[in-house]
């Protein structure tokens, strides 16, 4: 696929044959290469019906299930626009959530081993059922509709958590009656648990702050330990994910929509399809948030009794989700649906939509690297492009399969440990699969964010201990 360079971090595929709007990729040249597999599905999603301005590509861009990984998209909702499953994956509002503990790593040490063990123990994990809370009667529907919010109501954590998430916890026009019966059987049994391979509960330390101001706002100082929990929407989110697909792969014909890859069916947005899918998908987002809730409940039991630390919510962010966002295009404003799969919205300071105590600095942007390497604290910046979108971790180099064939889960271990990671894995070959340089670099991926102006760098953090999925 050609492509030309527009700026250090810019790049641009030029729209051809079907492509109704270019494609567009945030990356150093040297990240690039890697983006380069992805090209082809960052093209394709340029054929869909209202797509607007361009299909974009973020710097951690790979391969994914129709869309790529690490790709945003808008459609105009007015004008025919389309809403794809594919544009959000099966983890639906995957997300991740900071907290961060009035204590700093000094203060852990003498008690790290028996505060990893109990995180370990505390934390359900693995692909199959077990999670802390098995909702009976009415409360799954609760939990679909609500969110956090309605965790919160049942005792699963404070008030003050909402202010500091998304959408204050819970997603508005949540469609629970749109969630089939296989995808609620699925959800019942996995209510507050991480999920495999690449989710984590990971103990950090603040290791350096770029801007005291906004570090400050956010709650984070340098030495600070902080929590970092990444998970999903589990078996309920991989269900609708699925059911919808395959209603929109019989449907679509019916609106004349052709598609390059069958992985990117779709249906506009007003349609009866497309409807239902955003009403499940939301109900399937509520679920995903309630779940880092009961996870972050657990996490604070954990550290207050081991370490006699509190913790307090940064914020929770979905990096996989549809939005219906208002934003300006050709100088007009835009109902659009922006699609972001493994890409995390970035608002800017002064956005009406962030909690009063952030409106000044702007949204805290929450990008995991690796368990042996930092993550990232960013945060959104006026005139972000992409509609304010950003990165969402490192981006994966090699595929599971690959990292495994690399190296083993007991080298790995022996390895971080070595660094003074403790670790707590749900199983060797998932740890193996997981192996640092199965990713690409993350500070090299957020500095290509910095500088293509869709973010700024507030804190990075480095792993003290990990609990993995
Ligand atoms: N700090 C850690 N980051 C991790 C770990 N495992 C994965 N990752 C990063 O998370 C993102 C999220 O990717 P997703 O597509 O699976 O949602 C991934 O790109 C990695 O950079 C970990 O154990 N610790
Ligand atoms: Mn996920
Ligand atoms: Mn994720």
């Amino acid at each position: 696929m050609e492509y030309v360079q527009e700026g250090p971090y810019r790049f641009r595929i030029r729209r051809e044959g079907d492509m109704r709007v270019p494609g567009v990729v945030f990356a150093s040249a040297e990240l690039m290469r890697d983006a380069e597999k992805s090209l082809e599905q960052v093209a394709n999603v340029a054929t869909l019906p209202g797509i607007v301005t361009a299909s974009y590509a973020m710097p951690d861009v790979h391969w994914g299930y129709g869309f790529p990984i690490g790709g945003v998209a808008a459609t105009a909702v007015d004008d025919g626009g389309v809403v794809s499953p594919g544009g959000v994956g099966f983890d639906i509002s995957c997300g991740v959530r900071l907290l961060a503990a009035d204590c700093d790593r000094r203060t852990l040490e003498p008690v790290l081993r028996s505060l990893m063990d109990g995180l370990g123990r505390a934390v359900p994990r693995g692909a199959g059922p077990g999670g802390l809370w098995r909702p009976g009667g009415h409360q799954l529907e609760r939990i679909l509709a609500g969110g956090s919010r309605y965790a919160v109501e049942e005792g699963h954590g404070e008030e003050r958590d909402l202010w500091r998430c998304e959408d204050g916890g819970h997603v508005a026009d949540a469609d629970p009656g749109q969630v089939g019966a296989r995808a609620r059987e699925r959800g019942t049994g996995q209510l507050g648990s991480l999920g495999s391979g690449n989710h984590f509960l990971e103990v950090q330390e603040v290791t350096e702050i770029y801007d005291e101001r906004v570090a400050g706002a956010f709650g984070l100082a340098p030495g600070q330990v902080c929590v970092m929990i990444h998970c999903g929407s589990r078996g309920l989110g991989h269900q609708v994910c699925s059911d919808h697909v395959r209603a929109m792969d019989r449907a679509m014909a019916r609106y004349g929509i052709a598609v390059p890859d069958r992985q990117l069916a779709c249906t506009p947005v007003a349609s009866p399809e497309g409807r239902a899918y955003l009403g499940a998908m939301a109900a399937a987002a509520n679920y995903g948030r309630a779940n880092r809730q009961l996870l972050a409940q657990a996490a604070r039991r954990v550290l207050r009794r081991e370490a006699g630390a509190r913790l307090t919510l940064v914020y929770d962010v979905s990096h996989n989700l549809a939005k219906v966002e208002t934003h300006t295009v050709d100088g007009e404003p835009r109902t659009l649906c922006v699609h972001r799969k493994g890409a995390t919205r970035a608002f800017p300071p002064g956005h009406p939509e962030l909690p009063e105590d952030l409106r000044a600095v702007g949204q805290p942007v929450l990008i995991p690297g690796t368990m042996g390497t930092a993550s990232y604290v960013l945060t959104g910046v006026p005139g972000g492009d992409a509609f304010h979108s950003t990165c969402h971790g490192a981006g994966r180099v090699m595929s599971r399969h690959q990292a495994a064939r690399t190296t083993g889960g007991p080298q790995v271990r022996a390895r971080l440990e070595a660094d003074g990671i403790a670790v707590r894995p749900a199983s060797s070959r998932g740890l193996a699969e997981e192996a640092p340089e199965a990713y690409k670099d993350v500070t090299a991926v957020v500095e290509a964010g910095q500088g293509a102006g869709l973010c700024r760098k507030v804190a990075r953090l480095v792993p003290v201990g990990v609990v993995k999925g």
